[in-house]
């Protein structure tokens, strides 16, 4: 179901909107079980919610369907929570596209936590909402991600007729994918890790000040142990080329290093 996206990131699909149904909905992309693939949780069964739309367009996402090309299909909370529920696992993982964009993950968050899942949010980190999360996997982006005419999103063939407006989103990825404030009160507010996608050696200086400027804003410490160093990669032949020299610069540096076990173990495929 491809739908458009308005100017803030979030997904309008007009007449189809979630109107049709009763109390607080969600645009949902996908939901499924599977081992939690990244992070200090890896290897954890969870389930995965998937919310459509994204207020940033990094050119390497592997959820293209969620931000460049938003897909989904509106769910009412209780329509999610029975889904969840018929799975046998106690972690869920609420992931996007941007799950913070949409206030309804928040009443879905309190549902989740009233029935006592333990809860992770994949988030870009630049969005703060006051929602019960027991683990805020924060991924701040980092200069690399920026869509521009060399670094192009590839899924759909969307670049080729650049119908996707990636030159209007190298400006708004620019100036929207840190938020201090954000991150502080992320980081402030519950358990955290800070997952950054690392390409090469060339994101660690940039990585190093984004450190220094949150230990400065938070009132919270943010110990090296919390932050851990992803390979890019959304498939397993990109990952056989970042992954050993992430693993390196994690070595190196003192950060974690953390897989990212569903490409391995399943490569591209959805629903993993
Ligand atoms: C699709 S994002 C959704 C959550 C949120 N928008 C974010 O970026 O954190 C889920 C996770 O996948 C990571 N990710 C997306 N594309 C990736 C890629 N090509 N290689 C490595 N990690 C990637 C993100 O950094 C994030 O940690
Ligand atoms: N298995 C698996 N683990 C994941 N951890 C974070 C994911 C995400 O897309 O946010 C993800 C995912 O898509 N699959
Ligand atoms: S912030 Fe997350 S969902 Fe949005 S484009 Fe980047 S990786 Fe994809
Ligand atoms: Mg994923």
């Amino acid at each position: 179901m491809p739908v458009s996206d308005s100017a803030d990131g979030h997904v309008d699909d007009g007449d189809q909107a979630a109107a049709d149904i009763d109390g607080p909905a969600l645009p949902i992309n996908e939901l499924f079980t599977s081992l939690q693939g990244e992070g200090t949780l890896a290897g954890v069964p969870s389930v995965f919610v998937r919310t459509s739309g994204c207020n940033l367009r990094c050119w390497f996402c592997d959820s293209y369907h969620t931000s460049w090309e938003p897909t989904h299909a509106w769910l009412g909370l209780e329509e999610i929570i029975a889904e969840i529920e018929s799975f046998d696992a106690d972690h869920v993982v609420l992931t996007g596209g941007e799950p913070l964009l949409h206030e309804e993950s928040v009443a879905l968050l309190e549902a989740l936590d009233d029935r006592g899942y333990h809860t992770t949010v994949e988030t870009n980190g630049t969005i703060d909402r006051d929602a019960p999360i027991d683990l805020a996997s924060i991924s701040p982006k980092l200069e690399s991600s920026t869509p521009t005419p060399a670094r192009a999103p590839d899924g759909g063939g969307a670049s080729a007729n650049g119908s996707k407006n990636e030159g209007e989103w190298e400006q708004r990825h620019e100036a929207n994918r840190i938020d201090l404030e954000a991150l502080a009160a992320l980081v402030e507010a519950t358990d955290f890790q800070l997952k950054f996608v690392v390409t090469d050696e060339s994101d660690m200086d940039e990585i190093l000040e984004l450190l220094a400027d949150l230990r400065d804003a938070a009132d919270v410490p943010v110990p090296d142990q919390n932050v851990l160093l992803m390979p890019e990669g959304a498939t397993r032949e990109r990952l056989a080329e970042t992954r050993n020299r992430t693993a390196d610069l994690a070595l190196e540096y003192g950060f974690r290093y953390t897989p990212r076990l569903h490409v391995d173990l399943w490569n591209d495929a959805p629903e993993t």
